[in-house]
């Protein structure tokens, strides 16, 4: 397991655990035989198998149809992770690990001992808590996009995080959002840096400046890349749904202890989780002593993930999905049914082709959402896409 730092906290007993994530999306320009989930062979080249099938092609028909964990895995344990051996390489960098996979036909979807990774022919998304440093390996992923995958070209990067509870005990360069900056740029040239919200809840973006340097001339190359990626469901056209909760309810925070909770199953049954998007294969694990993650994919390609750091004094949940609704009003409702959570931060994208191309201007204009008070909001476009930011709070609060 990953060195996470979990620091005891002697006035209640608790722990403290840095729940909020960092999160990292990279867009490669659509290319003939490019695929990012050629990575997850292994370096030695020793997997057999059909070149488009992956790991399900060499693991068998049971492995395709199912979701399956490593820690579980007997025999082929040791080819498992021979196959994983790239991904494996790139996530000691971050200091996380692979605990267990699940896939569609899209996309391949990995828990990782500090949240979660997505992988599709062309999007790679990387979502790390604790004291992880995902932004170190992105020269090794930019590589292997390269020297594996066949992708030459990024499309688009989009590198996020809510502030931290205890910015300090980062590792650079996550300890600031300048030298986190700084070194995105190192990578890809000239980005532009955004911080929305009041100090203590603002969310930080990072994302990269149109290339002829106005939003016109993105959302023309986005109409070329949706254009080259024609056939390609699930990569196109995109909108993304974040829920950044934090002051959980702590009746609800108990399911997710192993003290609670017999099983992952048994946590994500009783909290309503496999209701929020129903339709998705879920692939979730139970931290010991508490914690919670996982992941959901549907067949269309889209993805969920939920986050649950139930500890009372750093109490935290996110939920993030791409599913492709025309409105977020259900979605959000059994987020915060579910969780009770005393605030949080809603963020979502969208591109103008997408179902829910509305969403982030309707969103802008609710002042109260499911009995909670509208705090802060901020709407922008760029980039080919429009996002709103808002923070909410219980009333009364
Ligand atoms: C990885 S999970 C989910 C974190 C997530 N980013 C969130 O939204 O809160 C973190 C929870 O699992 C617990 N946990 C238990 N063992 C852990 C381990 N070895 N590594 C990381 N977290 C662990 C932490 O104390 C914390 O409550």
């Amino acid at each position: 397991m990953a060195e996470t730092e979990i620091i005891s906290n002697s006035e209640s007993n608790d722990q403290f655990f840095e729940g909020v994530e960092k999160l990292i999306e990279i867009w490669f320009t659509p290319a003939k035989q490019a695929d990012l989930r050629k990575i997850t062979r292994g370096v030695t080249g020793a997997a057999p198998g059909p070149a488009s099938a992956g790991l399900a092609g060499w693991l068998g028909e049971a492995a395709a149809k199912s979701h399956f964990y490593i820690a579980k895995m007997g025999p082929r344990d040791c080819i498992l992770r021979n196959l994983l051996q790239q991904w494996e390489k790139v996530l000691k960098i971050v200091r996380c690990e692979i605990i267990s996979f699940t896939k569609s036909e899209q996309v391949d979807a990995y828990v990782l001992s500090e949240s979660s990774m997505f992988v599709s022919r062309r999007r790679w998304i990387l979502k790390t808590c604790g004291t992880t440093t995902p932004l170190r390996c992105v020269r090794a992923v930019l590589a292997l996009a390269r020297d594996t995958a066949g992708h030459a070209r990024v499309h688009n990067v989009f590198y996020s995080r809510r502030e931290f509870a205890r910015p300090h005990a980062q590792l650079t360069p996550h300890d600031n959002f300048d030298s986190e900056v700084e070194l995105l740029d190192s990578f890809f040239g000239d980005g532009r840096a955004y911080i929305m919200g009041p100090e203590k809840d603002c969310w930080y973006l990072y994302t990269l400046l149109p290339l002829e340097g106005t939003v016109a001339a993105l959302e023309k190359e986005h109409r070329e890349a949706s254009e080259a990626s024609a056939g390609c469901a699930g990569c196109e056209p995109d909108q993304t749904i974040e829920i950044l909760m934090s002051d959980l309810d702590p009746a609800v925070m108990s399911i997710f202890t192993r003290a609670h909770s017999a099983s992952a199953h048994h946590a994500t049954k009783e909290s309503g989780i496999d209701k929020i998007i129903p339709g998705m294969v879920i692939d979730d694990y139970l931290f010991d002593p508490c914690g919670y993650s996982m992941n959901g994919v549907a067949k269309d390609g889209c993805y969920m993930t939920i986050h649950i750091t139930p500890e009372r004094s750093c109490s935290y949940v996110s939920f993030e999905s791409n599913v492709p609704v025309s409105s977020y009003d259900e979605v959000v409702a059994r987020v915060l049914h579910a969780f009770r959570p005393g605030r949080f931060v809603l963020t979502v994208f969208a591109t103008p082709d997408a179902a829910g191309s509305a969403a982030p201007r309707q969103l802008k204009s609710f002042s109260s959402l499911c009995g909670y008070e509208q705090k802060e909001a901020q709407y922008c476009r760029f980039s080919g896409y429009e996002l709103h930011y808002a923070l909410y709070a219980k009333f009364p609060s």
